[in-house]
């Protein structure tokens, strides 16, 4: 009996700590962020600071409305977008507590270490914010922290077209449309996304476009990611040697630079225009791979600046993003960026045009998709599986060609059994 009284005691007080704790989080953000702006010399020309015009709550959070002064450079703001998020969490840095958690402790013997557990399970809250500019500034503070995992299903497909699903808000699905937006450059440290968003990608454009996607798939990385994709009907090549790397770019060069002569003569702006329903896709996964070699970079240059035209569109995934990785004449052509955590604001700076990349939370697949604006983004998540399911029936026999490296002796009478691979036809 003392034991049970004792424990609830002990729940009454967490649970009274808990909710202390979490209904000091809203106090005064207004404030803050007006001190934040202060303190940072984020003013207009003349010293001017915001003014608070309006704050509203929604579910999750509140979003106050400043007037901004003349002469206030918004582009400093988002790239120092951390510190505002470190100055509003800077005394409320407490603990998630779930409430519920409480009505899963068992009176027994272990009710404390049952205790200890739950707080040591915790996780720390953070409060995240979104900035936005139209006229007017806008900053959402949200007390709850992004979802960490979205899982892949099919309501992210847009069959019939070239817009692939790529991310996550808070507000919906972020989409890039490759005819559109056209190429695309993947950076972020190893081990946060890059190739997940990479084999989403190809799944996406395979199940949407089965019929019009055409396959280059580069992968330097020394893993097998893209093995998987190497005997779909839609792979026109596929290698994980940077010499034949080298091969296959220059052919494909070639063929861009006959789809580019036929579109440009016969007077269209682009592939779109044409109605040619053909895609190229020229995926290279570990791009400082071949960043030595002048002949890839060159043609990589080219298709960055004509592939556009001709339906021929990069997806450049790197890790190590540095000016001898991505050229300049590249990134100027690429303006698209889906960027996962990296080490630097050196590194964010180069692969983004921007800092904050470097500030990220280390959540695998949260990353910022930089376009028209930068916004943070948790990509979908499709496990192997799924993919394996969704792309067998587009696996198809065809003759192998024999590389070096699969060339065994084969004693007299055996059989290669390299001749042919998997046989089915969707
Ligand atoms: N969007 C995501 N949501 C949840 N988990 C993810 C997501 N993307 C990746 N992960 C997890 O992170 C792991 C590493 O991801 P991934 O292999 O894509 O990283 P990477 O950047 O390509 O790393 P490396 O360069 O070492 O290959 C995955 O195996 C998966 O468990």
């Amino acid at each position: 009996m003392l034991f049970e009284i004792g424990s609830i005691i002990v729940m009454g007080g967490l649970a009274g700590y808990a909710s202390l704790k979490q209904s000091g989080s809203t106090s005064n953000d207004a404030d803050k962020i007006q001190k934040i702006f202060a303190n940072s010399g984020w003013n207009g020309r003349n010293g001017e600071t915001i003014r608070l015009q309006r704050k509203a709550k929604f579910k999750g959070g509140v979003e106050y409305v400043y007037q901004i002064p003349l002469g206030f450079d918004r582009k400093k703001i988002e790239a120092d977008k951390h510190i505002l998020e470190d100055g509003l969490n800077i005394r409320h840095k407490h603990f998630e507590f779930d409430p519920s958690d409480l009505l899963k402790i068992r009176f027994d013997k272990t009710v404390l270490k049952q205790i200890k557990k739950i707080l040591t399970n915790k996780k720390i809250k953070r409060k995240e914010i979104e900035l936005n500019f139209d006229g007017m500034l806008k900053v959402k503070v949200y007390n709850e922290r992004m979802q960490d995992q979205y899982e892949w299903d099919e309501s992210y497909l847009k069959p019939g077209t070239w817009s692939v699903s790529i991310g996550n808000t808070r507000q919906g699905v972020v989409r890039h449309d490759f005819d559109e937006h056209k190429h695309l450059i993947i950076a972020g440290a190893t081990g946060y996304g890059k190739s997940a968003i990479l084999k989403l990608i190809v799944t996406s454009l395979v199940l949407q476009q089965p019929n019009n996607t055409n396959l280059h798939l580069i992968d330097l990385k020394g893993g097998s990611a893209f093995k998987r994709f190497e005997d779909l009907k839609q792979t026109k090549d596929f290698t994980r040697d940077p010499k034949e790397a080298k091969d296959i770019l220059e052919d494909i060069q070639m063929k861009m630079n006959e789809a580019y002569t036929d579109i440009v003569d016969k007077g269209f702006e682009d592939i779109k225009e044409s109605g040619r329903k053909e895609r190229h896709f020229i995926i290279i996964d570990e791009a400082a791979d071949i960043a030595d070699d002048s002949a890839c970079m060159d043609v990589v240059t080219d298709i960055a600046r004509r592939g556009r035209g001709a339906g021929y569109y990069l997806i450049y995934a790197t890790q190590y993003p540095s000016s001898q990785s991505i050229p300049q004449q590249t990134k100027r052509n690429i303006p698209s960026r889906l960027c996962f955590v990296l080490d630097d604001a050196v590194a964010s700076n180069t692969a983004l045009g921007q800092t904050g990349a470097e500030e990220l939370p280390l959540i695998p697949g949260r990353g910022i998709y930089k376009n028209v604006k930068s916004q943070v983004v948790q990509t979908p998540f499709i496990n192997n599986k799924e993919i394996q399911k969704r792309i067998t029936p587009h696996i198809v026999i065809r003759p192998r060609k024999e590389k070096e490296s699969d060339k065994v002796e084969h004693r007299e009478g055996e059989k290669t059994g390299s001749d042919f691979i998997i046989t089915e036809t969707p």
